[in-house]
C-alpha cells in the first residue's frame, strides 16, 4: 500500500516517520509524497584525476570528487550531460515497515534535469539526508538553487517490518549520512569489505 497525505501526516505526527526540518508541511505534503529540498552541497569527480575507478582498489572514490557548496542565494549550473551528487535539505528516518521511493519531480523532468541515475529506494530503518545522483539529460545548462524542492519521496508499507532494517547493527554503509556521500562500494564483501 502506497501511503497518502493522510497517512503521512498520521505516521509524521506519530513520529516513527520522520523528514525535518518540515518548513511548509502544506506545500511540501502532495496527495502521495513529500518533496524535498536541494541542499548547499555537491560533490563532482575530478575527471583529469581519474584513470578508472575500481571498485576493489584501495583508493576510494571519495578521493577523485570534490565538494562545492554555494551559498543560499547562489546556484549550481548543471550543465548538459553533468552528473554531480547533491543532498536533500531534509534528513529522514523511514520505520522498519516502511520503504520510500526517491523520485524527480515533473516540472525538473521536463528540463530533462533527474535525481537518480538508479537505487532509488531509501531502505526501511535508513536515517539521513539523501544523496542525489543529479544528471542534466537536456541541451540546455540548467540553474538549480539551495532550498528549491527538487525530489520527492513516496512510502510503501510492507506487508511486515523488516527482521533486519538498514542501520548500524547490519553495518550499512550510508546510515546517518550528512550531505552528498560518494560511493563505498569498497565496502563490498566481494571486494575486500565486510558489508
Ligand atoms: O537515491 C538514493 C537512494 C538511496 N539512498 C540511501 C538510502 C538507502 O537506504 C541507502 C542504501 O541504498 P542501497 O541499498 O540501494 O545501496 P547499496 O549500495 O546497496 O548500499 P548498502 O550496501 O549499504 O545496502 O542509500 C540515497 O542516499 N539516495
Amino acid at each position: 500500500m502506497i501511503l497518502s497525505d493522510a497517512d503521512i501526516l498520521r505516521r509524521l505526527e506519530d513520529g516513527d516517520l520522520v523528514v525535518e526540518p518540515l518548513d511548509d508541511p502544506d506545500i511540501q505534503i502532495q496527495p502521495a509524497s513529500v518533496d524535498l529540498r536541494l541542499g548547499r552541497e555537491f560533490l563532482e569527480f575530478q575527471h583529469a584525476n581519474i584513470p578508472c575507478i575500481h571498485p576493489n582498489s584501495e583508493q576510494e572514490v571519495a578521493d577523485y570528487v570534490e565538494e562545492t557548496v554555494v551559498d543560499d542565494d547562489d546556484e549550481f549550473i548543471l550543465h548538459p550531460g553533468d552528473f554531480v551528487l547533491g543532498t536533500t535539505y531534509e534528513r529522514v528516518e523511514i520505520p522498519d515497515d516502511l520503504i520510500a521511493h526517491v523520485e524527480g519531480r515533473s516540472s525538473l523532468g521536463r528540463l530533462a534535469i533527474v535525481v537518480h541515475a538508479t537505487a532509488g529506494l531509501a531502505d526501511p530503518g535508513y536515517q539521513g539526508q539523501i544523496t542525489l545522483e543529479l544528471s542534466n539529460l537536456g541541451t540546455a545548462p540548467v540553474a538549480l538553487s539551495p532550498g528549491m524542492r527538487i525530489s520527492q519521496l513516496t512510502f510503501t508499507e510492507l506487508k511486515t517490518p523488516a527482521d533486519r532494517p538498514y542501520g548500524e547493527e547490519r553495518g550499512s554503509k550510508y546510515q546517518g549520512q550528512k550531505g552528498p556521500q560518494a560511493s563505498k562500494i569498497q565496502g563490498d564483501r566481494e571486494f575486500g569489505g565486510d558489508q
